[in-house]
């Protein structure tokens, strides 16, 4: 364990402290909510699951909670334990109250049984250094009103309807369609509490910037039913050439192709609108595939989840393999040395969902060697070993390994987790 400043102590932080919990997260964050919006958010910690660092005189200087979630990885999923609300004072920060938390909370995960942690980070570089994996993309988009998407039969067919969001109707009808639409792709973590499915719904005034309430566009097939929907703000806006108001997609998904391409059919064509912001979606997101002038949908590509290996061989038997794999990796893991040496991975035989893997321990010389950093990279299937090779990242010790195992690791449905927690 970090050694902390003399009389520091990690410490778990129960409910009954929750406005010093906050109000630590705030300074560090530098945001300070009203009334109204803590008012209507959901609780959403998990106050088993909250801990922080406490100084000699009791007070919090540092704080952080985590998810229990079921990550959703190639061919299966797996216990996860997705940190969040990590804050260290600003008069506190830089003396290893964030490494001491770290320590903590691999700790008690891999006590919970949970061999996979997740996150987003805040800043890129805070991260690595605790063997976490950019293991993901997402892409938002920038598409100009009126962009044509090509045809899908059957979308004709389906009605929208546009309303204020409201989270006492809506939040069951985008959490069924978030799962149907998510089912198989890698990263995908459903919202499994009531109050973090609330959560996307709710739109306190102070978030608004000066737009209309949210509101959420919602696709229907003729039996009524529900197959896609978009939360989204329109702030009114105009120029000396007309109305340019813009689009913020929040959260978009639909459970076919017919249905996405109503969707965003209806978001390109709303009048006085000038441009549609897409919210984060999956580098192969159908929308991006029915584009007919994709190079007019200006990108930004940014990290998503990261995923870091707490019980290497556990974590690498729960997900499903591309092809036949019989390799020896050797691993570096300075935090969590029960994760380094030598694993030897042989796949079985496969199955509708893929390859599965044995993983144990061997004297073997290495075919790879790489860090428990890039292991989480690659966990998802969708940062390939080849790739971080050629950073670098990861040595080739046995000529003709590396691409077998990039292929393996590899998977035909790009990574995504669709909300920041
Ligand atoms: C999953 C999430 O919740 S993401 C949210 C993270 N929180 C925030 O960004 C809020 C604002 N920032 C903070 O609260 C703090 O500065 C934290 C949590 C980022 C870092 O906490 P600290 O207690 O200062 O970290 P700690 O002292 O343990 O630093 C460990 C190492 O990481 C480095 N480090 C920490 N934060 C950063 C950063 N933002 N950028 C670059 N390096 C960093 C430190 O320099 C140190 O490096 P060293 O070991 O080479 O000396």
């Amino acid at each position: 364990m970090t050694p902390l400043p003399d009389g520091y102590r990690t410490v778990a932080v129960p409910h009954d402290r929750k406005n010093e919990f906050r109000a630590v997260d705030h300074l560090a964050f530098a945001y300070e909510p009203d009334e109204k919006t803590l008012e209507m958010l959901p609780e959403q910690l998990e106050w088993d699951r909250c801990a922080g660092v406490e100084r000699p005189d009791g007070t919090l200087a540092a704080v952080h909670s985590s998810y229990d979630f079921d990550l959703p990885v190639p061919g299966g999923e797996v216990a996860c334990s997705g940190l969040t609300w990590v804050g260290v004072r600003p008069d506190e920060r830089r003396r290893g109250l964030l490494t001491a938390m770290i320590d903590f909370h691999f700790a008690r995960s891999l006590e919970r049984g949970e061999p996979v942690s997740a996150l987003f980070a805040a800043e890129m570089a805070i991260y690595g250094r605790f063997g976490y994996g950019a293991a993901a993309n997402d892409v938002r988009v920038k598409i100009p009103r009126g962009s044509t998407l090509r045809d899908v039969p059957g979308s004709d067919a389906l009605t929208v309807r546009f309303d204020t969001a409201d989270p006492d109707k809506h939040t069951d009808l985008v959490h069924a369609v978030h799962v149907t639409a998510g089912a198989g792709r890698p990263g995908w973590v459903t919202r499994a509490s009531e109050a973090s499915r609330r959560a996307r719904v709710v739109d306190p005034p102070a978030w608004r910037e000066g737009g209309e309430p949210l509101r959420i566009a919602t696709v229907h097939d003729e039996a009524g039913d529900p197959r896609a929907y978009a939360l989204l703000r329109r702030k009114e806006t105009w120029t000396d050439a007309g109305p340019r108001t813009p689009v913020q997609v929040r959260e978009a998904a639909a459970t076919d192709p017919a249905a996405a391409h109503r969707l965003w059919s209806f978001l390109l064509d709303l009048d006085l609108t000038a441009e549609v912001s897409s919210g984060m979606l999956p580098a192969d997101d159908p929308l991006l595939g029915l584009l007919l002038d994709v190079r007019g949908a200006v990108p930004r590509i940014a990290d998503n989840i990261w995923v870091r290996l707490l019980d290497l061989p556990t974590a690498l038997a729960a997900r499903r393999y591309s092809a036949p794999l019989d390799v020896v990796l050797e691993v570096t893991d300075t935090r969590l040395p029960a994760n380094a040496g030598r694993w030897r991975l042989e796949t079985g035989e496969a199955g509708a969902d893929g390859y599965p893997v044995q993983v144990t321990t061997t004297d073997d010389e290495p075919d790879l060697r790489l860090d428990v950093r890039e292991l989480g990279a690659a966990y998802l299937g969708g940062r390939s070993l080849a790739a971080l090779a050629r950073a670098g990242l990861v040595t080739e010790v046995t000529p003709g390994t590396l691409l077998p195992t990039a292929s393996a690791f590899g998977w035909p449905i790009a990574p995504v987790c669709s909300w920041v927690f």
